[in-house]
């Protein structure tokens, strides 16, 4: 089958589909026995930067659910290690970063991405997309404001204090770091699209921390950027954050072809809030999965209820897929839509 046929890439182009595509978040990790046997001794960084387990981890949840799309293994702090900065993945806390930037000086490690600094990416793109067959791949990167708070506070941040005083009280600062990320994301975008990405997804999760008219100041201007130099490449562009009810119009101006929406605000509400001319992605609330499986019935029948209302709708969790996550459920739910 022609890719540009598959129920995925119709539903971000806003065409008429034979059913509603779903994958989810994080489908590839945690929550799968297959994953964490393959993972057995080797660290998140030395994953996602071998071919081989990058191709099988990819597989894995097309394999196991029969989603509509494949999301590539990686993590967003993958292009960072790349060019040099030094951090790590530390299990149950996320990306650490060992020299935290705090001042114009630390920018300098900052520096353009090259494709060969990610040679294990196009790589596996190019393997998986032989294996995929008609399934299509999704690439993806962290947007600026989100990786920024990773640099900035050093690793998971609750309330952002060191970005938004950067933000806030650095502003040139602030903009010359989102420009050099803005730079480096649009690039590893850019590479899994050459080598073979048919849609990339920027997350961007943690940018619902902002509200409306700083987010239009500080964090827009990057984002279009992003969205507007990778036009050229005529793939789906999704657009994703968490708790970004109140931001979710100002997300559709950035320019993405798909807006994701958490589980906080329902489908329609959402459709009326982003505006014309965009699909939609979400929006089931991952915690639902593990009440008994009439509640996640119900509930998936209300998200494709209201999803209705949108242009396009492609099904997913409202955030990544929990690690305690039972697969029989997901597969439940991934043949309940199917056949909705
Ligand atoms: C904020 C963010 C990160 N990474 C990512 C985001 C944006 C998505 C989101 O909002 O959830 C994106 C990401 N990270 C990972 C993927 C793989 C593809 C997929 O979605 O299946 C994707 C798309 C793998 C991963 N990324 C990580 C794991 C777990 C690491 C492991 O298994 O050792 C996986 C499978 C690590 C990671 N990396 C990050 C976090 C918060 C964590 C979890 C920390 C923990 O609780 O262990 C940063």
């Amino acid at each position: 089958m022609n890719l540009d046929d598959s129920a995925f890439l119709r539903a971000c182009r806003r065409r008429p589909v034979p059913h509603t595509p779903v994958w989810y978040m994080r489908q590839a990790g945690r929550s799968l026995p297959e994953y964490l046997k393959v993972r057995e001794g080797v660290p998140m960084l030395t994953a996602c930067s071998t071919p081989d387990l990058i191709v099988e981890i990819t597989l894995q949840p097309v394999r196991r659910y029969g989603v509509d799309a494949a999301i590539f293994f990686s993590d967003i702090v993958v292009p960072l290690k790349a060019i040099g900065v030094d951090l790590d993945i530390k299990p149950g806390v996320g990306p650490v970063v060992a020299d935290p930037i705090r001042d114009a000086q630390g920018l300098d490690v900052l520096r353009p991405l090259e494709p060969a600094d990610v040679s294990y990416v196009t790589e596996a793109i190019q393997a998986l997309t032989g294996e995929l067959g008609g399934t299509p791949l999704i690439g993806f990167a962290g947007a600026p404001f989100t990786l920024g708070s990773y640099l900035i506070e050093g690793g998971p941040s609750k309330n952002h204090d060191r970005t938004k005083a950067m933000m806030y009280g650095e502003p040139r600062l602030w903009h010359a770091l989102m420009e050099r990320l803005g730079d480096i994301v649009l690039e590893h975008l850019r590479i899994q699209i050459r080598a073979g990405a048919s849609a990339i997804q920027l997350f961007d999760s943690w940018v619902g921390a902002v509200p409306e008219d700083d987010y239009r100041e500080f964090v827009l201007p990057h984002t279009r950027r992003i969205f507007d130099g990778l036009a050229d490449l005529d793939v789906p562009r999704i657009h994703f954050g968490v708790g970004t009810g109140e931001l979710l119009g100002v997300l559709g101006e950035a320019g993405a072809d798909v807006v994701g929406v958490d589980w906080r605000v329902p489908l329609d509400e959402a459709a009326r809030r982003v505006g014309p001319g965009k699909a939609l992605q979400g929006n089931l609330d991952p915690a639902i999965l593990a009440a008994p499986w009439e509640v996640v019935e119900r509930k998936a029948r209300e998200v494709l209820r209201r999803g209705e209302a949108a242009e396009g709708h492609v099904f997913n969790l409202g955030h990544g897929v929990l690690p305690s996550t039972d697969p029989d459920q997901l597969k439940r739910l991934t043949d309940l839509v199917h056949e909705a």
